[in-house]
């Protein structure tokens, strides 16, 4: 919930804001003069201020520059007649982050404050950079794979240079994420920062909202406009998705990135600005400086340093990380204690291509845990197409392979014989459960642990029950695909007639490859009943791949 601060002397105008901002949810608190709102702000710490301009006992511009002392980047809508819009617009270039004119309508005033609370995010919530968890009160950039090294090698060179700044990568990478860090590391931390998305906005709209405009310059310029240039004076302007902006504003944006002087639309006066630009792209800005849809000028003006992201499927372990660190936080935000992701759900992770990045992984995460009945997020639990694709994306890894490959063939070693971990866990339900040794420089420590520790589990389970697998799916909380799965890949089943079968060598002097392949089809669908499925499981084949082998062989 966000804390807002109503400063306004007319009591109709302040109830007004106050009922329509407390239907959003919104905490707000009010003053009716500068003196009781500036000791408000000096007690408690407030997301936004709605100002009147004409206060009793001082007027607006005097209020927002103390404001300004107690809180640099605290944003303020100002509230004016008509009459007073000179100091509205003097506002403006004091920072104030808007201005609405009385009577006071109130979907521009409830998109005003949401556009603030969002701008607050921002600039508040600190960006920590290179960590492997991430704590709950800061945005932390995941990841470690070599391309992420090179991304905060870059932040830490280019966050405290005053240069230009472009960011690459699809969308959903973690664009914006980098700007805010950049932000926050320079030495324009403590100004402002603004964001525009430059293909949200039409073209006829984004010059005057970038330059602003002046009464009279089109129809329907009502008003003066102050841009988010002057307005970001001091401070930084994330200018998101560049490459969708038109050749005019390319024009004028490599004239402020040169010469740091622009005219408001209509204007002619030339503004001085002192504004660093971070600007960020999905698209491939070579391809549209050579179809001539951009500025070389321009391009080689923001190339100068430039910052790749690279999508989520070339991240490597990363993405279990990101899992890690998703899981998490939305287990805190829906108060929901899915507390492991089970490794179908895992593999199916691993394998989907993800084309939207990472804030597509976001969605899934948090979907998954709204969904998940238990403490275990198991592959029902993720969205159809990540599921299937990904498993879509397993199978034909495998069925690519040569066919009668050594890796189609289940491995019949037993990796449970090894007892050279150490038992360092407690017991659950009387049974010892070890750890494996945690090396902290795996790249796949969670996967590691959570192998060793089902593999154990699942078979103690089965023990005390007697092999009696019904039982054992009921106590184990998984359906009986899954503990098929999780014998059939461990050869953890201990009926001793199958024991025996798994004791049986599957390859003997003489037998030919396809000889190899034909037994263990046969011994997969002996183990399940002739069910195709769970065989095919079993030899990680697809089903279809296995009817094919059988009518071949
Ligand atoms: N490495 C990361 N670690 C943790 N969270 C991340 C990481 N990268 C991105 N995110 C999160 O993913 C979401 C999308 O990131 P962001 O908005 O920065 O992407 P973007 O590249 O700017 O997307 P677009 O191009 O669509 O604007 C955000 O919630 C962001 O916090």
């Amino acid at each position: 919930m966000s804390r807002i601060l109503v400063v306004d002397d007319e009591p109709a105008d302040l109830n007004l804001v106050r009922h329509a901002l407390q239907k959003k949810d919104h905490d707000v608190e009010t003053a009716q003069c500068a003196k009781e709102a500036l000791r408000l702000l000096r007690h408690r710490a407030f997301d936004v201020v709605v100002l009147d301009v004409m206060l009793p006992d001082g007027d607006g511009l005097d209020v927002l520059s103390k404001i300004r002392e107690i809180d640099a980047q605290l944003p303020v809508i100002f509230v004016t007649s008509g009459s007073e819009s000179k100091n509205a617009i003097c506002a403006m270039k004091m920072g104030a982050l808007d201005y609405l004119l009385k009577p006071i309508n109130v979907s521009e005033l409830r998109n005003g404050v949401a556009r603030a609370i969002e701008i607050r995010r921002l600039i508040n919530t600190p960006v920590e950079m290179n960590v492997d968890q991430g704590s709950n009160d800061v945005r932390s950039i995941i990841g470690r794979c070599p391309a992420m090294q090179e991304v905060y090698k870059s932040i830490g060179i280019v966050a405290a240079q005053d240069v230009t700044v472009l960011i690459r990568g699809e969308s959903g990478t973690g664009k914006e994420l980098v700007a805010r860090a950049l932000y926050q590391f320079s030495e324009r931390g403590q100004g402002p920062f603004l964001a525009v998305n430059c293909a949200a906005i039409p073209e006829t709209l984004l010059e005057s909202e970038l330059f602003g405009h002046e009464k009279g310059a089109f129809t329907g310029a009502d008003r003066k406009r102050i841009g988010k240039f002057e307005q970001c004076s001091g401070g930084t302007l994330f200018l998101d998705e560049i490459g969708d902006m038109s050749p005019v504003l390319q024009s004028k944006l490599l004239r402020v990135l040169q010469e740091r002087q622009f005219e408001r639309v209509g204007g002619n006066e030339t503004i001085n600005c002192n504004v660093r630009v971070i600007a960020a792209t999905h698209r491939h800005l070579e391809q549209m400086v050579s179809d001539g849809e951009f500025r070389a000028d321009l391009y080689y003006r923001l190339n100068g340093f430039a910052i790749h992201l690279p999508p989520l499927r070339d991240r490597g372990k990363d993405i279990d990380l990101l899992v890690e660190y998703f899981r998490r936080l939305a287990g805190l935000e829906l108060h929901k204690d899915a507390r492991v992701v089970s490794p179908d759900a895992m593999q199916a992770l691993r394998k989907y291509h993800w084309p939207g990045n990472i804030r597509e992984l976001q969605n899934v995460m948090r979907q998954a845990v709204l969904k998940a009945a238990g403490p275990v997020i198991l592959p029902e639990f993720l969205p159809h197409t990540v599921f299937e694709k990904g498993r879509l994306a397993q199978v034909q890894e495998i069925d690519s392979r040569d066919p009668i490959s050594p890796q189609l063939l289940p491995d019949l070693q037993d990796t449970n014989g090894d007892d050279s971990h150490p038992r360092n866990v407690s017991p659950m339900g009387g049974a010892d459960l070890s750890f494996p040794p945690l090396d902290f420089d795996s790249t796949c420590l969670y996967d590691d642990v959570i192998e060793s520790v089902e593999v154990q589990l699942v078979e103690e389970v089965l023990r005390r029950t007697g092999n009696d697998k019904e039982q054992a799916v009921q106590r184990l909380g998984i359906n009986p695909t899954q503990l098929r799965s999780r014998i059939s890949q461990k050869m953890l089943d201990v009926d001793p007639t199958e024991e025996r079968e798994a004791d049986e060598p599957l390859f003997v002097r003489g037998m030919t490859m396809a000889d190899i392949e034909r037994e263990a089809i046969r011994r997969a669908l002996d183990r399940f009943d002739g069910c195709r499925k769970a065989a095919a499981e079993q030899l990680g084949i697809s089903t279809r791949t296995l009817q094919r082998r059988v009518k071949e062989l």
